[in-house]
């Protein structure tokens, strides 16, 4: 199954170009799209969820045109927002159940043993009769996951998905994702270069709207082998070191900046070559720092 995107147009009614001719092909597997806040993954989710139209473009999923007919897509998709709401009070095994009715399985037997099945899958059986409000931020994702498998979509959408967790939580959210990408196209939104690092075969990096950047996470980080250096340097020196050379980050070091340039020489005393980073790839190509 591939999704087919081509020359995908949308932009608000306040004038922001937030898809700006925008054209992908995804596989099955994990994709990992990254981009800094405001690049439009969001508005890119949210039309391939079909909760907004987009201006032109066309959106396919196999035969399916999603865009035209959005409700086959939605028989097929499982989507994880950026924020999971939940109604209060409600347990995670009704919250489940009653999502399930909402996707149309009808049969009572069924549904049961699905919600027993996505219950132990992620790791929530022991806490189904406790409220999902109360749940951690893992936790809440954990089910938003389980629901986005229920009826074997073949598109899952999952939109930032370990913005705020701890470290634990987030490595189990991450097996829990690989563990899903078998036979499915999973796109997953973020802007943790690490999530897409760890967990993708396939990458794309977003900026203003459009796609600068693609391949597999190795393969756009070797573009920049022997090309990346690191200098410690004093704080008072950041400005001039920033107009004499191309520096792509800045990161504190004990309370001093380590600063990293791109370049194809040496550019100066001092430098160190260093094993280009995704983290590299994706300030080199979205020039934010
Ligand atoms: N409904 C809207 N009306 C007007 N402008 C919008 C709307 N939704 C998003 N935008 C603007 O479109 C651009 C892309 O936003 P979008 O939310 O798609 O980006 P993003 O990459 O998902 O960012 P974030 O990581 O912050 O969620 C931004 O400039 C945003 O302010």
């Amino acid at each position: 199954m591939k999704l087919v995107i081509q020359d995908l147009c949308k932009t608000y009614a306040n004038g922001v170009k937030a898809l700006d001719h925008l054209s992908l092909e995804v596989s099955n597997g994990m994709f990992g799209l990254l981009g800094a806040n405001g690049a439009g993954k969001s508005s890119l989710m949210r039309t391939l969820a079909t909760l907004q139209e987009a201006d032109s473009g066309s959106v396919f999923l196999g035969e399916i045109d999603i865009l035209k007919y959005p409700t086959e897509l939605r028989k097929v998709l499982g989507y994880l927002p950026q924020e999971f709401g939940v109604y209060p009070k409600i347990t995670a095994k009704q919250l489940l159940d009653h999502l399930a009715i909402l996707k149309g399985i009808s049969h009572k037997k069924e549904r049961a043993e699905l919600v027993r099945y996505l219950l132990h899958k992620v790791n929530l059986y022991d806490k189904r009769n406790k409220a999902v409000k109360g749940f951690s931020g893992g936790m809440k994702q954990r089910i938003g996951i389980a629901q986005a498998l229920i009826g074997n979509p073949k598109l899952i959408i999952v939109d930032e998905p370990t913005a705020g967790l701890d470290p634990g939580e987030r490595n189990r959210f991450h097996n829990l994702l690989a563990d899903a990408a078998e036979d499915v196209i999973i796109i997953l939104s973020t802007h943790i270069v690490e999530d897409v690092r760890e967990l993708c075969q396939h990458m794309a990096i977003m900026n203003k709207g459009k796609l600068i950047c693609q391949g597999k996470p190795q393969s756009v980080i070797d573009e920049l082998e022997d090309k990346v250096w690191q200098k410690l340097i004093e704080r008072n020196e950041l400005e001039t070191y920033t107009n004499m050379y191309k520096v792509i980050s800045n990161k504190m070091v004990g309370g001093k900046p380590l600063i990293h340039v791109l370049s194809d020489q040496i550019p100066g005393e001092g430098f160190l070559q260093v094993s280009p980073t995704l983290e590299d790839v994706f300030f080199a190509k979205t020039n934010i720092i």
